[in-house]
């Protein structure tokens, strides 16, 4: 079961606070995003897929042994994402979740790759994560913008695909503003993608692959040094290297943090082992982020109060967070301004109650 995942001993009226701040996420996975309800519908509409039809049942299915086992489980739910409409429902409905959570900007990870591999045709994939965009903008106001990440164990095919749907003029989506590297770290060496961070980085796209999730503080120094990283996904193992803590925090380089995915992926062994307490130390920009949440069994809201334990923050400590991350996304200078000033005007408010 996945209690243990969620902290259930941040203070409640903390997380009030925290249900209300407006906030921005940086590092969350489209497919891992699919709520328990939404992953149920589209395994009813597949009887062949493995993945329970029942949203109790998804719980159990979503306890992992470790993170190959996790990336099993998250392949067999790429799988029931079969046709345009399947990513527009999906895409859709995870932009409802992040709303409910005054989550007013996500960029949200997608492994074009994976889906249209599997059969769904490149421009319908792009129309309808589109659609998907611009309804959600429309109708929860949530700010939705696109990294497309290679999974990296799948090589370099993947890696020159994902870079051609990246920047094809006729292709790329409006909505895309970073590339990224994901899925297992282990046997998949960073330094072999730089050809394909250097095309993505020409046309424009900012550069933001995962690292030091599974693998040492090497990792993240070569994807700041061979990939030119922007922003680290995760990072975690930077806690064991003194000199890489103290570039990130010389140089500004945010860390993504998830830190129930990296106790649920059995990254690191309890939220009060989690390394998070050394990145603030040294000074570290940390961002807060969900990864894949119904997978999780988490929400942003939950990482958020997770962060308040860890850190031992108040409200004006969470709020700097989420200001945190409004800073480091990839939105528009006046985007930012607005969802900063709304912290800001949230903040006062409930202090002054
Ligand atoms: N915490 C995470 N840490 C890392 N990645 C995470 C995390 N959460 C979600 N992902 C996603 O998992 C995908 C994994 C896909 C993958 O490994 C793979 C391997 C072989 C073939 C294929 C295929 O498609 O044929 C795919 C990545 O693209 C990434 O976006
Ligand atoms: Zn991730």
């Amino acid at each position: 079961m996945t209690e243990h995942l969620v902290d259930p001993r941040a203070p409640r009226d903390l997380k009030a606070f925290i249900a209300g701040l407006p906030k921005a996420e940086l590092h969350v996975h489209h497919v891992g995003s699919a709520s328990p309800r939404i992953v149920a519908e589209l395994a009813a509409r597949h009887p062949d897929s493995k993945v329970p039809t029942d949203p109790e049942a998804l719980v159990d299915y979503f306890t992992f042994t470790d993170f190959a086992h996790f990336i099993e489980v998250y392949l067999s739910v790429v799988d029931l994402i079969r046709t345009p409409d399947d990513v527009r429902l999906l895409t859709y409905e995870v932009a409802r979740d992040m709303a409910r959570q005054q989550v007013r900007y996500a960029e949200l990870t997608i492994t074009p790759f994976s889906s249209t591999r599997r059969g769904i045709e490149e421009q319908a994939f792009m129309d309808a994560i589109e659609d998907a965009r611009k309804a959600a903008e429309a109708d929860f106001g949530t700010v939705l913008r696109w990294c497309f990440d290679i999974p990296g164990e799948a090589g370099l095919e993947a890696a020159e695909e994902t870079t051609r749907l990246a920047t094809d003029d006729k292709l790329r989506p409006e909505g895309l503003v970073s590339f990224g590297l994901g899925g297992p770290e282990i046997g998949v060496p960073r330094p072999q993608f730089k050809p394909y961070f250097d095309r993505a980085i020409a046309a424009g796209l900012r550069s933001v692959p995962h690292a030091g999730e599974t693998t040492g503080p090497e990792t993240v120094w070569d994807a700041l040094t061979h990939l030119r990283a922007e922003r680290i996904g995760h990072g975690t193992s930077s806690a064991q290297d003194p000199k890489l803590l103290a570039h990130l925090a010389e140089h500004r380089i945010p860390l993504e943090v998830c830190p129930t995915s990296n106790i649920a992926t059995r990254a690191v062994r309890t939220l009060d082992e989690h390394p998070i307490k050394e990145f603030t130390r040294a000074g570290v920009l940390v961002t807060i982020n969900s990864d894949d949440p119904p997978m999780f069994g988490t929400d942003l809201n939950s990482e958020y109060a997770v962060a308040a334990r860890l850190l031992d923050l108040d409200e004006r400590g969470l709020a700097d967070l989420a200001k945190n991350a409004v800073e480091a996304s990839f939105h528009d200078e006046a985007g930012k301004g607005r969802i900063k000033a709304e912290i800001d005007t949230y903040t006062s408010a409930w202090l002054a109650r």
